[in-house]
């Protein structure tokens, strides 16, 4: 099949690099110049498993274009998805601008039919609203179908996510777009749910705050373990072996953060505003994570009233392993209380790119973990980068001021903290006091 797909970002690269391993051809629409470049020499422009090779693999069998000429991107395909940014406003509602940009660019090309998919996580009624938009800008009515895809895959395990999901959503209004849209993911096989366009929608609203509340809760019982010396690991063991529970999504931390859950938590929330649906419990997990994505200043402050100029090593920057992103990264939030504080900060990870430099170009960065550690009095792991569960425990204590550990991602292993009688904090696996 001929596809389109505007946006060559986290979820249009992937898509674009999977459908056409799938024996498809790809020209993905991109309006950043300098993403154009580097795709169509083979540079991956995020860091995700398996990109490199699948990439160069598909501008070799020349199944994939990287453009920005959308014209030759609609009039060339059979099927666009849309997989554009739908970041929150100010107030959390979805910010529908790049959608809108997106139709009304699309318009003056859709001159025979055409399936149009919206990809890109959207509120409830999106589906309608770009169908009425197409109209409105003159398009026939007979040259196109809209249909509501939304993606599920988590960054760092894209390819594999698109490639093996645990479902797929169609919401349709049209029996021809639905034959279309099924023949294409047919080589998936993966089971495919067909549905109205406001399902799909809903679907995946429900999914990230149903998800997020998890983390949430387990969190809340996290906290509760510190204070009467209960493990959470355990815990969560116990909880994930009850098959309606599931093990997944049920490690504790300093907060979920990411592109997606808390833009779509909140996003939820205002979405049921409109319709008058308050969700009460998925503005409690909001809440919590709000105060757990902060938690090791808290720590911090009750261990040394004061932090100001005490030295504080960050370890991680990205939302979570795998993966280069830093957006809504609880590191953020906790570099910035710390900042207002007037602590020091220095800051490591293996992967973060130079995005973060232009948030908070006053700290130092380091590329090497140890070389971070100097002279600090205490390390948060942000992160559970692999790198973080292998630190050497004796070169830590040589390198820091009587070091104190806050291990926002429990990576360390107890026992090890234990015989480096180390002060630790962890979130529901204890708070020992070292030396
Ligand atoms: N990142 C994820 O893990 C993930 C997973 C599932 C769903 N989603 C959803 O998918 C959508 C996209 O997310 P993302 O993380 O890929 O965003 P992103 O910001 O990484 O990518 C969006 C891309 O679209 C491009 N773009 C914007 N307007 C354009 C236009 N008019 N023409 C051509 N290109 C244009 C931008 O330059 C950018 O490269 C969002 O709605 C998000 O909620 C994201
Ligand atoms: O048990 C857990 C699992 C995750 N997290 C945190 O939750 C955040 C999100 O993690 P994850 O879901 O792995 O990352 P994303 O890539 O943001 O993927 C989510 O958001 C995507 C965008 O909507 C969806 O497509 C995916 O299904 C959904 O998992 C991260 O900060 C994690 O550290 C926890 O704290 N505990």
């Amino acid at each position: 099949m001929n596809i389109c797909v505007i946006g060559g970002g986290y979820v249009g690269l992937i898509t674009s690099v999977v459908f056409s391993k799938m024996g498809n051809k790809v020209i993905c629409v991109e309006k950043n110049i300098e993403k154009i470049k580097k795709l169509n020499k083979g540079i991956p422009t995020i860091f995700e498993e398996g990109l490199n090779e699948l990439l160069n693999k598909s501008l070799n069998s020349k199944s994939i274009l990287f453009t920005d000429n959308l014209k030759e991107g609609v009039n060339k395909s059979d099927v666009i998805f849309i997989a554009v940014g739908t970041p929150s406003t100010k107030d959390g509602n979805v910010d529908m601008s790049q959608i809108t940009n997106v139709i009304n660019e699309i318009s003056s090309f859709i001159n025979e039919y055409k399936v149009i998919v919206n990809k890109s996580t959207v509120p409830v009624g999106s589906q309608k609203y770009v169908k009425k938009l197409l109209i409105e800008n003159g398009v026939n009515p007979k040259n196109f179908d809209v249909v509501s895809n939304p993606e599920f895959l988590r960054e760092g395990k894209a390819i594999y996510d698109f490639l093996h999901g645990d479902r797929i959503v169609i919401g349709h209004d049209s029996e021809k777009a639905k034959d279309i849209i099924k023949k294409l993911y047919e080589p998936f096989k993966i089971v495919t749910i067909f549905t109205t366009p406001e399902t799909a929608e809903l679907i995946k609203y429900a999914s990230n705050a149903f998800l997020s509340t998890k983390i949430s809760f387990i969190n809340e019982i996290a906290n509760l373990c510190n204070k009467v010396g209960a493990d959470i690991d355990t815990i969560s063991y116990a909880l994930g072996l009850d098959k309606r529970i599931s093990p997944q999504f049920l490690k504790p931390g300093i907060g979920f953060g990411g592109s997606c859950f808390p833009k779509d938590t909140i996003g939820l929330v205002k979405i049921g505003e409109r319709y008058g649906s308050d969700f009460k419990i998925v503005k409690s997990a909001i809440k919590v994570n709000e105060y757990q994505r902060i938690l090791p200043v808290k720590v911090l402050l009750d261990e040394y009233k004061d932090i100001k100029g005490k030295i504080i090593s960050i370890l991680g920057l990205t939302f979570k392993s795998e993966t280069d992103d830093i957006r809504e990264s609880p590191s953020l939030y906790i570099i910035e209380e710390l900042l207002k504080k007037g602590a020091v900060i220095k800051a490591y990870d293996p992967m973060a790119s130079n995005e973060i430099k232009k948030l908070f170009p006053d700290i130092q960065y380091f590329d090497n973990l140890y070389d971070t550690l100097l002279d600090s009095s205490s390390m948060i792991i942000c992160t559970d980068w692999k790198e973080f569960s292998n630190i050497d425990l004796e070169v830590v204590k040589k390198k820091m001021k009587n070091p104190f550990i806050i291990d926002g991602r429990n990576v360390l292993d107890i026992k090890k903290v234990e015989k480096n009688n180390i002060n630790y904090y962890s979130i529901g696996k204890g708070y020992i006091k070292g030396c």
